[in-house]
């Protein structure tokens, strides 16, 4: 690989490592209690992340589909580290991710975060908001809004949050082993348009974090302009406090001016730079009165779909758009509604199709989903694959109506069985396109 004209190389053996093959590393779903196989070699700073000998075809798996494991660069595993660290106290806490596609590091934060908080993952860019929104309902956590656009409308959302991290977008030298087209774009001048980018981003955060709260701010880029430069500046302009996280000497990562450098060659995994700030400050003392018991509408189709989740009454339930949904923290969902185009409020249950109440897909990947909410029916791998390709399923001896299938005893999509056949109700915009499937499943998890 041929590094840019006018790259400067600002670590010692960054070239070389930039010129060794890329490592390949999952990371399991622990809200789906998935473990790390045995014998896997584990990436040091995520308990849940496991390296591969070689990439595998992922797409042909159905684990990957059923949100079992996210395939994720070992370097943005960190997060999961820093995360679990600044939730120590185990107190829920409001986590916002803000460049949040396609959902890698905000699912890494969702494990490390205490049950009952709440995520709020936005992305700026249209198509890669659906495909966050994607991942982040096979993930199941039932605490998430995903919203699109801009930050600035982080703005309005004082103090609202206890963590943000800003994955902002930047010039990409670490991932130039990886994507040619980054070697391609990468310019001096792309340098100095994204360092404007970020402080931007940056002043549009800044007001959402409550005070004693952190930002984690992090590039998938190696130089000060992006990074040290950016840490200085909010350090300069917010008062900021550099936040240095205890880590191993044998990780190999390096630190400089706040920052934490992940380099290809000194560590298993692609480049990255983070910093965590700590805004100054204690946390105030929230003055919400305790939530009042409201009196919702309790309409045939929210009624009947209440029984599908192990704790109803954790949820806000409204019916928009023909869809029923389950939202969660009623007081922040008022804020974030008058200022997000939200993708996502919490799980989707089921859409309304005149007399029918057609459970989602939402719903089959949640992991509040009660045990026995629906006759369920295990299929081979040939099975799984056709159903994830949305084509007609046949099943034996199973009852009529909606049934939820499984694959390997997890779930993996809802099927309205009518005898003869059973229509598929798997998301169309989420089916695999291939027509190829292998004779056996490639084998991630065991
Ligand atoms: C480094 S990527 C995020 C990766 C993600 N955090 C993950 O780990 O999966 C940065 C994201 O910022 C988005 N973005 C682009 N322009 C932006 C802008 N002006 N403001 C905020 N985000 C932007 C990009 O579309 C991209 O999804």
């Amino acid at each position: 690989m041929e590094l840019p004209e006018g790259f400067q190389c600002e670590f010692e053996g960054l070239a070389d490592g930039l010129r060794e093959a890329p490592s390949v590393s999952v990371r399991c779903n622990l809200r789906k209690r998935v473990g790390v196989p045995e014998g896997a070699a584990r990436v040091p700073w995520c308990p849940s992340g496991f390296y591969l000998d070689a990439r595998v075809p992922f797409t042909f798996d159905p684990a990957l589909h059923q949100g079992l494991y996210y395939v994720q660069d070992a370097s943005s595993m960190i997060y999961d580290y820093i995360v679990r660290l600044m939730a120590s106290d185990g107190l829920p806490k409001s986590y916002l991710d803000a460049c949040a596609a396609p959902g890698g590091k905000t699912t890494a934060a969702i494990d490390a975060l205490p049950d009952g908080s709440v995520v709020v993952a936005n992305e700026y860019v249209r198509a890669r908001a659906e495909v966050l929104r994607e991942n982040i309902v096979k993930w199941g956590y039932d605490r998430v809004y995903v919203s699109c656009g801009d930050t600035r409308a982080f703005r309005k959302l004082k103090e609202e949050f206890d963590i943000v991290a800003a994955d902002v977008p930047c010039s990409g030298e670490g991932m130039f082993r990886k994507d040619p087209e980054a070697v391609a774009q990468w310019t001096p001048a792309l340098v100095a348009e994204c360092a404007l980018r970020q402080r931007e981003i940056v002043d549009n955060l800044w007001p959402a974090l409550r005070s004693g709260g952190c930002m984690i701010y992090s590039t998938c880029t190696f130089n000060r302009a992006e990074n040290e430069d950016i840490v200085r500046y909010i350090m300069d302009e917010y008062g900021a406090e550099p936040v240095e996280l205890p880590v191993p000497d044998e990780w190999n990562i390096l630190r400089r001016e706040g920052c934490m450098h992940f380099l290809p060659g000194r560590v298993r995994g692609e480049g990255l730079t983070v910093a965590v700030l700590r805004k100054p400050g204690e946390c105030p003392v929230r003055g919400e009165k305790p939530e009042k018991k409201r009196q919702e509408k309790m309409l045939p189709a929210i009624a009947s779909c209440r029984k599908y989740l192990g704790r109803p009454d954790e949820y806000a339930w409204a019916v928009e758009d023909d869809t029923v949904l389950a939202i969660p923290d009623r007081r922040m969902y008022a804020r974030l509604a008058k200022v997000l185009d939200l993708r996502l409020k919490g799980i989707e249950v089921a859409t309304i199709k005149g007399r029918d109440v057609i459970p989602a897909q939402s719903l089959a990947m949640s992991c509040a989903l009660a045990d026995d909410a629906f006759p369920s029916y295990e299929v081979d791998y040939g099975t799984a694959v056709s159903y994830l390709r949305r084509e007609a399923v046949t099943l034996v001896d199973a009852p009529q109506g909606y049934v939820l299938l499984t694959y390997r005893k997890r779930p993996l999509g809802f099927v309205k069985n009518l005898g003869r056949r059973a229509n598929n109700l798997y998301p169309q915009s989420w089916r695999i396109l291939s027509t190829h499937t292998p004779d056996m499943p490639p084998e991630v998890l065991r």
